[in-house]
This record gives C-alpha cells, structure tokens and sequence, in this order.
C-alpha cells in the first residue's frame, strides 16, 4: 500500500534513475538519501530523530557541526520556540530537522545545511515560529552598535549597513553574547563563494559573461562603503577588516530575509534556523511576520512564521524560493547556480545605428528611455519591451509616410519588413553577446565530461564554467527560436513598410508570440532597492 505513494512523493529516485547518479557518495549524498527514502518504505517508521540519525542525514552526533546545530536547538528552545519532537500542551510536534550536509542532486556540490522533514508535513502547515527579538534586524543592530559605538552610525543608515557592522561586532569582536549559537552555524565566506568575493584569477573564468561586469561593480560599491563607514569613519582596521565586511556582506546577501508585515514597517532580518532552508525556484513556501498571541489576546511582541507550500513527506528536503532569480543573481549574492533554472536569463545589450538615428534617440529621450539597453533573454522567451525598443529603432523612411514616431505603436507589429529587421536585430545582438566568451560551449563541455580533471578544478572554477556553458546554451535555444518565429510568422525575404499605416499588421500566428512575458527589472533595479545603487556599466 505504501509503495504507490512513496513513488509519487518522492521526486529524488526517479532523478537519480535518469542521470544515472548512483555513484555518489557522502553524508547527505544522493546514495545516502535514496538508501534512507527506500528504507522508509518497508520499515516500520520509528522516532522521526532518532530514525533520521541512524540513516546518517543529520551527520555524525561529534561532528562539530552537529554540536552547533544542537546549541542553536538549545539556545531557541531556551528562548520559547518550540521545537521539540514530541507534541506539547497545545502545541504539535515540530515537523523539521537541521541536516549537516545536502547536495545538489544534479551537480553533486554541496549545498551547506538544509532543512528536512522529520515527519510529514501538509500544504499551509506553520512550520516554525521564531520570535522577532531573536532575530537581527536593523532596529536592534542599530541599538546594539550605538551602544558600543556611539555615532558612528545614525537610525538613517542604511539597513545592510548597520547589520553588516553589527555583525562583525558580534562575531569578531565581542563574541560571548546572547547571539553566538547562532552566529557559529553562520558559513564563512569561502564556503558560500558569492562572486563578489571571488579572485579576479577566478573571475577570469567568467570572461564575456555578464556576471563580471555585475561582480566587478558590486565589489566596487562594497569597497566604497567600506572607506565611507570604516575608514572616514574612524572605526578600527584591525577589528572591523575589509575580509570580516565582505563576509558580513556574504551572510547578508545570501540569507537575510526581507519581512514585510513589521509593525514599524519593512525591514530585512537574519532569522535563526529559517535561514538554513535552502533554494528552489519551484517552491512557494513563505515567511511572514505577525504579532505574537491569538485574536484575543495579542501580546504586542512580533514573531516570524515559515508556512508550507505543499505536503512534504518524511525525509524529503524543505525549500523556499528566494524569489524568481536567474543563475547571475545567484552566483553573484548566493553563490551557486542551477542546472535546472527556469528563472534563467542572459543580459543581452541592444543598441540600434542606421537611419533617422538622431529622430529616434530625441523619441527615446521623450519616453523616458535610453539609447543603448541590456535586456534579459531567456532560453523561451525575451521580454516584450525588447521587441518594442527594436521596432522604433528599425523604422525606415518608408515605414514613417507622412507620420511622425510618435504616432506609431511599439506593442504591436508596425509592418513585415520591420519586424524581420527586429527580430534579426535580436539575432545578431545575441551573437555578438556569443562571441565574447573566450571558449566555445563544446569547449566547455569537453572539460565539464573530463570528470577526473573537472573534480580537480576548485569550487570556483567548476561553477564558473557550467555557468558560461549554460549562458551559451540559453543563447544558442534564443537564436534557434528567433529564426523559427521568423520563419513561422512568413517573415524572411520580407520587404513590405508601412508607408504611414499607423494601425499595425497581424502576422500568421501573432496571438501566440515568442516573447509574450514582459522583462523583470535587472540585477541593477534589484540592488538599487536595497539601497545599495550600482551601475553596472
Ligand atoms: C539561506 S542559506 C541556506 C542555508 C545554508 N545551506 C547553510 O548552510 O547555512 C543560503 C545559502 O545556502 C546555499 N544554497 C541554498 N540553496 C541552494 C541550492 N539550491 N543549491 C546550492 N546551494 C544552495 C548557498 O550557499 C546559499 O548562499
């Protein structure tokens, strides 16, 4: 009866079936977790922990890391969270455990800690509930700073700002305080690996990917930040040291969680034991932030609660998605990547020259838009502002007749031979974003198949090259899609204008366009509403 139920649950046997996996070994390996998931069909199921232990998922009880998983257990559970394995007065029994070591099924890296259910867990489930003032946010950094550092920061700075420092403090400096269970399970920086920490020998491996350009601005911005609030600000250089704020900044970027609902207004938070759940862009699991007690007696205290997406069997890994990012986002502030991405996109740069340039330039301006813009292409699809910027920047005289720019609208096809003339634009624009890496996909490949070599390569330069190897890939499916459309819709050889027809064309299968998502905002958009503007150019 079990075992229908077990294969559909299950999502890792028939994975690790068809990449033909099973030689991977290791604590949290996928040898270890299909092992544990078969046994779990034909044994009788025994205390979720304790069963958890014996198969080894949880790591060995002297490893160092689980002594540091247990203090933080401890240290919570001193402070009301309840986490306990059996039920309590009124309260379930608390479905999760820490697992030392997980894997990333598809690559074999190691994904650090992660989250697993101990027992089964139904969709919309509150899985844990962590008080507010057990997390690090910038109202209590900021308190805690001012009070050994009078002035040197103000409530106004910014909220990366006043943890990152508040952290270095807490962790290098004072250590023998009320947060250090939770500081020591913090990963280092090496560990994590953000590109903006990374070599520029390292780097190197990401020439002609847009990631340099991204990491290089990002580390300009940190190192900025830096010389404003440690050196100007006359904090100490041996204490607060450039390595200890690109690690602070690590730790921030890759796990503080943004918390919307705060009574005093939105705020980013490290929040303990939450911030050991891993990534995946399928989940829809969530986090909030609620006042403590029920609808009749509130207590005017805040907690964060992690709810459940779906049901999750025992054993299973328990995700959060840290939103809808690309793999460049990923590496640049996590630190991986994902074989198997449907967020991934490469920043393609378009730029038009040729007739009525100047006209055209004058049009953008008025709309509010620039002259030469990066826009995200995705392996199906690249978003519609792209195919609207180029059919203003392919009007010919004749499209025009008699009409002005302005009177022409973008959102739809203007006429046969301009949308040929767009769409071949995009072809030739992600050709030249081809042409800036150093290496061919197949080259890429080829090193990626020579397993022994690959596995010598450091953690750095693996993920590197299984990046521009994707990013090549992605854009060699765009231009294999564009030239379909163009042919699909009857495009090629196409002549025909407008002649100062305002009102558009329909082509053979316009209803079901390629490119029909509209673009998400950059990297850029994304660091500028931290508060952390860059520019990336
Ligand atoms: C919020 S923390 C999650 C807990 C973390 N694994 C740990 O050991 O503390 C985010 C970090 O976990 C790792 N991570 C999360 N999801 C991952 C995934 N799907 N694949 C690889 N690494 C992942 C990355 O190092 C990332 O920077």
């Amino acid at each position: 009866q079990l075992r229908p139920q077990f294969r559909q649950g299950c999502r890792l046997i028939p994975l690790l079936a068809k990449s033909g996996k099973d030689d991977v070994t290791g604590e949290g390996g996928e040898k270890a977790w299909s092992k544990a998931l078969e046994e779990s069909v034909t044994q009788a199921p025994g205390s979720g922990e304790a069963e958890l232990k014996m198969k080894g998922l949880l790591g060995s009880p002297t490893s160092p890391k689980v002594t540091e998983n247990q203090n933080l257990i401890n240290w919570l559970s001193s402070n009301s969270v309840y986490l306990s394995d059996s039920s309590g007065w009124s309260v379930a029994p608390h479905p999760l455990a820490i697992s030392t070591s997980t894997i990333d099924e598809v690559t074999n890296e190691s994904s650090g800690r992660g989250l697993l259910a101990r027992r089964s867990i139904n969709p919309g489930d509150e899985i844990i509930t962590i008080p507010l003032n057990l997390c690090l946010t910038k109202s209590n950094c900021y308190e805690i700073f001012e009070s050994v550092y009078p002035s040197k920061i103000t409530p106004s700075t910014n909220e990366y700002i006043t943890i990152a420092l508040t952290l270095i403090h807490l962790k290098y400096i004072s250590p023998q305080n009320e947060f250090s269970p939770y500081l020591s399970i913090l990963p280092s920086t090496d560990s994590v690996s953000p590109t903006f920490t990374w070599s520029d020998s390292d780097l190197s491996q990401l020439i002609g990917s847009p990631v340099t350009s991204a990491t290089t601005s990002l580390k300009l911005k940190l190192q900025k930040e830096y010389d404003t609030f440690v050196l100007n600000n006359n904090l100490d250089v041996e204490e607060f040291t450039f390595d200890r704020w690109l690690w602070s900044f690590t730790i921030l970027f890759s796990r503080a969680i943004r918390l919307r609902n705060l009574q005093d207004g939105e705020s980013i938070a490290l929040v303990p034991y939450v911030d050991l759940i891993n990534h995946s862009p399928y989940s829809s699991a969530f986090v909030d932030a609620r006042e403590k007690g029920d609808w009749l007696f509130k207590t005017g205290e805040e907690e964060v609660i992690l709810y459940a997406d779906r049901g999750y069997r025992k054993m299973e890994q328990v995700y959060i998605s840290y939103g809808q990012k690309g793999n460049a986002d990923l590496m640049l502030l996590y630190g991986f990547a994902l074989e198997r991405n449907p967020y991934n996109s490469v920043d393609v740069e378009v730029r038009v020259s040729g007739e009525m340039q100047e006209e055209k330039e004058e049009f953008l301006r008025m709309v509010g838009r620039e002259e030469r813009v990066d826009f995200q292409v995705y392996a199906d699809r690249y978003p519609v502002e792209m195919l609207e910027y180029l059919r203003l920047m392919c009007m010919s005289e004749e499209d025009l007749g008699e009409k002005k720019l302005e009177d022409f609208d973008y959102s739809r096809t203007i006429s046969s031979a301009n949308e040929r003339e767009a769409l071949t634009t995009v072809i030739e624009a992600v050709r030249m974003q081809l042409e800036k890496y150093p290496t061919t996909e197949e080259q890429d490949v080829d090193l990626i198949k020579d397993k022994n070599m690959f596995g010598t390569l450091s953690k750095q330069a693996r993920m590197a090259i299984r990046h521009r190897r994707n990013e090549k890939r992605l854009l060699k499916r765009t231009i294999a899609a564009l030239e379909k459309e163009i042919k699909k819709r009857g495009l090629e050889g196409e002549t025909r204008r407008a002649g100062g027809e305002t009102r558009g064309v329909e082509l053979k299968g316009d209803e079901e366009k390629f490119g029909e998502k509209r673009g998400r905002s950059g990297i850029e958009d994304r660091l500028e509403k931290m508060g952390l503007p860059v520019d990336f150019r």
